[in-house]
């Protein structure tokens, strides 16, 4: 057996990053910049407005308070849009809005507030202070300024801002295209009619399919194979075409019927190993096809795909998509004990609560079988223990490798009060 970071360094030396696509910004949504983007215009582009007011000079206001009022004519409205250059002549105002260019002369905005809001001849009781709520052109940002740094993941904000910035496209890793086939004559696709005798639904394939979504990639297809040797070579190397990563499940241990070992094994990097690890033990990867697509072969009990998927999967998948996220982790307080398998690293499903001093509170989810995908969907994280221990002691403190977002859960232990009511 090899342990787990064996294998993962095995993986991540093998997997490199997607090439590089140029999208419109909104569609480049989730994916990692592969250059600076740099601003195409100066931000704000003109000097405007932060309030609904009247621009004015200020010599015109000079001394003026709420006792000492003064009454200038306005000369009009300026609107935002508005494209005509105005002037300020001396003496007099326009009534502005909120983000309409400022007319040249003009040194100060007065809020609406401030004044008694007439059209046409406004009394004012304020004296502003020199470029009162005016925002300056190029205080934001000036051409040629870097918008969003290469290597940033573009988000709702970066997406904004590329764009108020005049950039049309951006340079970005591409998208991760995941492919996930489940193997197996015993299952039936999801929605696929009756469950006969000996049959079981192909839960792998969803759930990975949300795992790899979850990831920020695009599973691409999610097909289901039969255990036929020619059918599953068939089908693997049609998408070594178009696919950025295979995950298969099932057919990787000793049984009599394990076709993915025995149709993978010698081709490209492909090894197929056990790994110090419970669940998860029966492992395969490599990289194959002159694309080297990498090929994750998963075990086909659930709970050891989804772990597989956590602890090897995914850091491969964020390495190709050129981010380096890494898992969500924490610690906790075990209140029971548990018994963990002794020279593999284990990976419990744990429900949390909250201790009295406010940290979590981890108890394991059901049992340790692989199959068991009741207790799987209570988990809220996998505590992850030692391959030199034998147990979890109560009380002792773990490792925690969370299955949901941590504000996710912290929220339902508020909602709560801590316990599982
Ligand atoms: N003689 C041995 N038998 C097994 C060993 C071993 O070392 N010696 N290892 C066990 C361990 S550990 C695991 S994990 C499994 C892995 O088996 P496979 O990857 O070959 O998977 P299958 O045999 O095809 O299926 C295992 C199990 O999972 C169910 N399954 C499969 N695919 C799906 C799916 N898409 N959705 C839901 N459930 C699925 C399948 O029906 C089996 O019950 O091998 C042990 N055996
Ligand atoms: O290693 Mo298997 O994944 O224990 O169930």
């Amino acid at each position: 057996m090899i342990s787990v970071e064996e294998h993962l360094e095995s993986i991540l030396r093998q997997v490199g990053r997607v090439g590089t696509v140029r999208l419109p910004v909104p569609r480049a949504h989730g994916l990692v910049t592969a250059a600076d983007v740099v601003s195409r215009a100066d931000l704000p582009r003109f000097d405007n407005s932060s309030m609904d007011g009247y621009a004015v000079r200020r010599a015109d206001l000079a001394g003026v308070t709420s006792e000492q009022v003064r009454l200038l004519p306005v000369a009009g409205d300026i609107a935002a849009g508005e494209g005509e250059p105005r002037t300020l002549e001396p003496g007099t105002v326009w009534r502005i809005m909120t983000g309409a260019p400022v007319p040249a002369g003009a040194d100060a905005v007065v809020r609406v507030e401030d004044t008694d809001g007439h059209p046409r001849e406004a009394q004012f009781r304020v004296e502003p202070e020199e470029g009162a709520n005016i925002r300056r052109a190029g205080e934001d940002l000036r051409v040629g300024d870097v918008v969003v740094p290469a290597g940033t993941r573009l988000g709702p904000a970066q997406i904004a801002a590329a764009i108020s910035a005049g950039v049309q496209e951006v340079e970005v890793v591409g998208p991760v295209r995941v492919v996930i086939l489940s193997t197996g004559d015993e299952l039936v696709p999801f929605g696929g009619g009756e469950v006969g005798p000996g049959q079981i639904i192909d839960s792998n394939g969803p759930m990975l399919e949300a795992l790899v979504r979850e990831a920020g990639c695009y599973p691409v297809h999610v097909g289901h194979l039969p255990d036929d040797e020619a059918l599953t070579r068939k089908e693997v190397r049609r998408h070594l075409d178009h696919a950025d990563a295979i995950i298969t499940t099932g057919g990787v241990s000793k049984g009599a019927y394990d076709i993915v070992k025995k149709v993978l094994t010698g081709e490209g990097s492909m090894e197929f190993t056990e790994v110090a690890m419970q669940p998860g033990k029966p492992q395969g990867f490599g990289v194959l096809g002159r694309r080297k697509v990498p090929v994750f072969t998963l075990p086909g009990n659930p709970v050891s795909s989804l772990v597989s998927f956590e602890v090897f999967v995914r850091p491969a998948l964020e390495e190709r998509a050129g981010r380096r996220a890494g898992g969500s982790t924490a610690t906790g307080l075990a209140t029971v004990g548990w018994r963990t398998a002794s020279g593999r690293r284990t990976f419990t499903r744990v429900r949390l609560e909250r201790d009295p001093a406010g940290g979590y509170a981890v108890s394991p989810a059901g049992g340790a079988g692989s199959h068991l995908l009741g207790g799987l969907s209570m988990a809220d994280a996998l505590a992850v223990s030692p391959e030199d221990a034998e147990d979890v002691l109560p009380g002792a403190e773990v490792e925690l490798l969370l299955l949901r977002p941590k504000s996710e859960i912290d929220a339902r232990l508020a909602a709560t009060g801590g316990s599982d009511a």
